[in-house]
Formats: structure tokens, sequence, C-alpha cells
């Protein structure tokens, strides 16, 4: 993969679940060293499409290519491709019964035969590069949610994987602790040459450190353009999704209908 190869790329792809489908015609590239936001009302399809680019959920139809290769199916070669990706899911999902750096050492211990001493030297530099290194001995129940979150990233960050992943990273953080995890998602997406991905609704939050932004509504993408065209979009759709609305053209029950006027033909491709 060259430089130039975007690091995600969708082509016409369809994503069904439970028989329906969630996401339809979706083409996206994402280019490496961006911040990318994928925003959405709840229920739209970003946790869909977030399963599609980590291989949990193959597509129904077109291609999902993923750090310059399609997204395999089988289980090995699905396994290898993760470790280059960092996956903050939502919540933290840290052991409770383990402390920071035991919890930030899981993958390292998992996935490389690295002696115990280099192990811990780089539990050390992630903890620091998230700004607790004060905090490696502390356990989950000891951290304030936003701490929780940090340690959590270090642990995404453990095998230096060139894509990041966030679903949700703000659910459940007051507005100064979302800043925080903000601005070092920014930071370590630029100090480390990450390429980041962050699934959210939280839209204020995330655009002023997203280079670009996407929405997801109605079954498929609404918008795709730099965080600024996205604020002075005056497509009614992206409107009422930026006002949290709930009545316009975006449907808030379950299931998407596509047969519906609301977005045939206006909806912008997703490359940039
Ligand atoms: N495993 C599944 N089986 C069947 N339907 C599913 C499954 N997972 C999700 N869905 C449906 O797919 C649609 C999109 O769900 P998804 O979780 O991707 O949305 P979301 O935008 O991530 O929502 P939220 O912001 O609430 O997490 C919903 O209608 C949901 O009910």
């Amino acid at each position: 993969m060259t430089d130039a190869t975007p690091i995600v790329r969708l082509t016409d792809v369809r994503l069904d679940r439970g028989g329906r489908t969630v996401l339809r015609d979706i083409n996206l590239s994402v280019p490496r060293g961006q911040v990318i936001a994928v925003l959405g009302p709840s229920g739209s399809g970003k946790s869909t499409l977030l399963a599609a680019l980590t291989g949990e959920l193959a597509p129904a139809a077109g291609t999902v290519e993923v750090l310059g290769q399609v997204v395999p199916q089988a289980k090995r070669a699905l396994l290898e491709l993760r470790k280059g990706i960092g996956v903050l899911l939502q919540g933290n999902g840290l052991l409770t019964d383990l402390t920071a750096a035991e919890n930030v050492a899981l993958p390292l211990r998992a996935h490389t035969d690295l002696p115990a001493a280099v192990i811990a030297r780089l539990v050390r530099m992630k903890l620091h590069a998230v700004g607790l290194r004060a905090a490696a001995d502390a356990f989950p129940r000891e951290l304030s949610g936003g701490m929780a979150r940090r340690v959590a990233l270090a642990r995404a960050l453990a095998l230096d994987p060139p894509l990041m992943i966030y679903d949700e990273p703000l659910t459940g953080l007051d507005p100064i602790a979302s800043g925080v995890v903000m601005d070092l998602v920014r930071r370590l997406n630029d100090t480390l040459g990450l390429t980041s991905i962050i699934v959210t609704h939280h839209v204020h939050e995330t655009l002023p450190v997203a280079d670009h932004a996407v929405v997801i509504a109605n079954g498929a993408i609404v918008f795709s353009g730099s965080p600024a065209e996205l604020e002075t979009s005056t497509d009614p759709l992206v409107r009422q999704f930026l006002r949290g609305e709930p009545d316009g053209p975006i449907h808030f029950d379950a299931a998407p209908r596509f047969a519906d006027s609301a977005l045939t033909g206006n909806a912008p491709a997703g490359v940039i």
C-alpha cells in the first residue's frame, strides 16, 4: 500500500443485519493521516459500518478495503488485519480486576512474544502518551470516567496500529473530560501518524478536531464534506440532524424506509 492508497475504502457497499438492509450505496474513501467523523442519529447504522471495517460483518454487496486489502473472511487473515486496527469500544471494556498498566499490557501479551521488561516499557510509553503514567497501578474503579477512557485508548494503541477507530468515545463523559479525550484523539493522530475514524452522535464535540465529516441517516450517506461545509449545509436532513429535531426528513423508527423520496437522488457520494 502506498501513502496515496486510502487507508479505508468502501465501494458500493450494502450492509444487512437481521435480514434487513441497514446501509446501502456506501462509497467512502479515507486518506491516511486524517481524522474522520462519522455522524448520525441513534440507530442510523454507525456501529454497523464499524462492524464492516473490522470484518465482524461481511458486506451483502460491494467491497470493503482496509489497510490496502479487502477485509478477509477467513479467521486467521482477519485476526492479522485486526492487529493494524486499534478500536476504542463504546464503554471502555477495561478488565476491572487488572490495573491500568495490566490492561494496557493485555494486547502486547496476547499478540507478541516480547519480554516482560520490554512490555513494561511499552506500557509506560502508552500511558505517558495519554497523560496517565502516574495512574499505572490504579484499578479502573479508582479512575474517573475520563481517565478510564484514556486508559482504554492507551490499550487500543498498544500494538501501534496505523488506523484507530473510536466508537462513541464520549459516551458518559462530562464536557471537560470530552474535550480532553477529543484533543487527545487529534494529538495522537498527528504525533503518531495515525488515521482516525470517530463514530459518534456527539457532533459539536467532534467536529472541531475532524478534517472531514460524513453523516449517515435513513440508510445512506447523506453528507460528506468538511466540518465547515457541514455546519453551513442547507440540506434539510443535515439541518435536522445538527439541530437534533425529532420532526423532519430523518426517520427515527428502526427500519430505514428506502422507498421514501426524502433521500433519493440527493445523497452526495461519500468519497472524500
Ligand atoms: N445484530 C443485529 N441484528 C439485527 N439488526 C441489527 C443488529 N445490529 C443492529 N441492528 C439494527 O441495525 C440498525 C442500525 O444499528 P446500529 O447499531 O448500527 O446503529 P447506530 O447508529 O450505531 O446506533 P447507536 O448510535 O444507537 O449505537 C438498527 O435498526 C438496529 O436495530
